[in-house]
Formats: C-alpha cells, structure tokens, sequence
C-alpha cells in the first residue's frame, strides 16, 4: 500500500541555498537577530514530516549562504543544477530554499534561463525556524505542494511565500520585517491553501521553454552593475562602474528612471565608449519606464527596463548579453521578458 502511495506521489528535489529559512537564533523571541545558513536540508525537510503526504522529496545541499553573498558564479552553479534534474526522467518538480534578500533575482534569472515546463519554485522565509510564529514551515510545504501539481507546469518559475504563487519575473521582496514580504505591480498570480493551489492568472512574458536562453549555453556572465540615483547625485559611480569593466550599467533612477542632468555628459560619454545605458527605477510599488519618456532614448541610444526594477534589469541584462552587444537587439529583449 504504501509503495502504490509512493508511486502516485510526485517526485520532488529540494535544492538548498541558506537564508533565513535554514537560519537559527540564540532565543525563540530573535525574530530578526539570528544566523542565516545554518540547518542543512536534511533538517529542513525533516522538520516539515507533511511533506511526505505531498510528494517523495529528496533534498541536495547545492551551497549554504545568505543570499546577499550570492555571486554569478553562485547562479550559473544553481542553474545548472536545475537544468540536470529537470531533464530527469524521474524529477517531476524543483523547489530551491533561498535567502529572501536576492530570491527575486534567482527566481527571475532560473526563469529566463531554464528549458523546462517542469516546475520550479523559489521559496524562502522572513523568520528563522527557532522563532515564534516561524514561516518557513508553511512557505515550504506551500512550495512542495505547488511544484508537485501538474497545474503548476509550463508557468515560467514560481515563487511561494505567505501563502501566494507569485511570478519569478515579477515579484520582489517589499518589505523586510513582515511575513508579507513578497509583492508584484501585477499581483500574484494565485494562492496555496492546504497543500492544494488555485489559480487566477498567466504570465503575459515569454520564460523558460519560449525563451532564447539556454543554462546549458551559458558558461560566465557579463559585468553588469547598478548606480543608484537621488537628489545631488553625481556621476563619480558611474565612472567607477564602468572604470571597473561593467559592460552595461543599470541607472537606478529617481521617478520613471529620470535621470539628473548632472549625471548625463557622463552617461553619454560611457556609451560612446561601448558602455550600454539601462534606465530602470528604483519607486518601491514598481517602476514603469518608457522610451524617449524624461530622456531621448532614440538619440542618446539608450535602453529602457520598462517595468524591472534595478536589480531585475541587471539579471535581463547580464542573460541577453550573452548573446548581443547591440541596443536595439537589448531593448526589443527588454520588452519581451
Ligand atoms: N530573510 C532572509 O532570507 C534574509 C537573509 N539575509 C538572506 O537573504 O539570506
């Protein structure tokens, strides 16, 4: 009985990163004072016993890091990681335990990246499991659930905190002491109640099995850095950026990614210089950034992010720069992922 159970169950593996979720406090009152990346996954899955009700889940230890320490290297680890278990036959689904400071960034990278319909969820938790009230648990389960349900498929990389599906292309950590942490402009695209996922909406951008980039064709990624824009900004992060061989630099900007008129000689000068402009927002609800709206585009040859924040557009950027140097080829690829 209990094999023909096992049977119909889904096969799911859980790649562990660190973060939060695997972290540990002195007292169960440390809610925010703590130690990310200490629990291995063995301990992560045997303190959620439900699990096995869900799925036959086996777990991998792929590194142990807060996530504010992850480097590209770390990515492209990860990534081909993910891409090896879903060509498996015997993998149904993916679920990755991750710190929550760059979870956004992961799960949006795996999403243009991954040449699969198999899921893939992205989860983390905002408290350690020795706190009260402790959301790694259920954000956990939550991810098994979703990422065991054949609905789940073909829906681009997924992201469970606090009971919602989110988009990996969409979502961002928006605050940093709720359990609500995790948001999207567009909204999530459903909820896990109970083990069981209902469904509301689709991803409009093109992801995994439509994209045109392939984990296995990637072996490094370009230097691609942000600046950060407010009022008496100057230009000296930007020269240093560049100076320091970024190939594309991520304009953070004030508003629809205005940028200050103090900042522009050298922004125009860097991309003479080969240096490819990328002007995203850094509004906390969502930027929405267009062409030739605040700055001449067209003239200046610049890219727009359009509704990625900063640290989206660097993940776009760096992928599609595997693949072109060209502006136009940079901005059509923004519009469609
Ligand atoms: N809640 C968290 O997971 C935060 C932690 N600093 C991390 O990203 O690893």
């Amino acid at each position: 009985k209990e094999a023909e159970t096992q049977q119909k169950l889904a096969n799911v593996v859980i790649l562990a990163t660190g973060g939060t979720i695997a972290g540990a406090g002195a007292s169960a009152a440390n809610s925010a004072t703590y130690q990310a990346a200490k629990l291995g996954v063995d301990k992560l899955i045997a303190g959620v016993p439900e699990l096995a009700d869900l799925a036959n889940v086996r777990g991998e230890q792929v590194m142990q890091i807060a996530s504010e320490s992850i480097t590209n290297d770390d990515l492209l680890k990860l990534a081909k990681r993910v891409a090896e278990l879903a060509d498996s036959q015997d993998v149904d689904g993916i679920v990755i335990t991750h710190g929550t400071d760059t979870l956004e960034e992961t799960a949006y990278f795996l999403n243009l990246v991954e040449k699969t319909d198999k899921p893939i969820v992205v989860v983390g938790s905002m408290r350690p499991g020795t706190a009260m009230s402790a959301d790694g648990m259920l954000n956990l389960y939550n991810a098994v659930a979703v990422a065991s349900d054949k609905q789940s498929r073909g829906k681009g990389v997924l992201v469970t905190m606090n009971d919602e599906i989110q988009s990996g292309r969409d979502v961002s950590k928006s605050v940093n002491i709720k359990t609500e942490a995790f948001k999207s402009a567009w909204g999530p695209m459903g909820m896990v109640v109970e083990g069981k996922s209902y469904w509301f909406r689709l991803p409009a951008k093109r992801h995994t099995t439509q994209s045109e980039f392939d984990i296995k064709q990637i072996s490094s990624l370009p230097q691609v850095d942000i600046a950060y824009s407010y009022g008496n900004v100057t230009d000296t992060a930007y020269k240093a950026l560049a100076q320091s061989g970024a190939k594309a630099i991520i304009h953070a900007g004030t508003g629809n990614g205005s940028v200050s008129s103090r900042v522009v000689p050298a922004l125009q000068e860097l991309h003479k210089n080969g240096v490819q402009i990328i002007r995203s927002s850094h509004v906390n609800q969502g930027g929405f950034v267009l062409r030739n709206a605040e700055q001449p585009d067209d003239k200046y040859d610049w890219v727009v992010a359009h509704d990625l924040n900063p640290q989206k557009a660097r993940i776009l950027a760096m992928v599609a720069m595997t693949k072109t140097q060209d502006s136009k080829e940079l901005q059509r690829i923004f519009w469609e992922y």
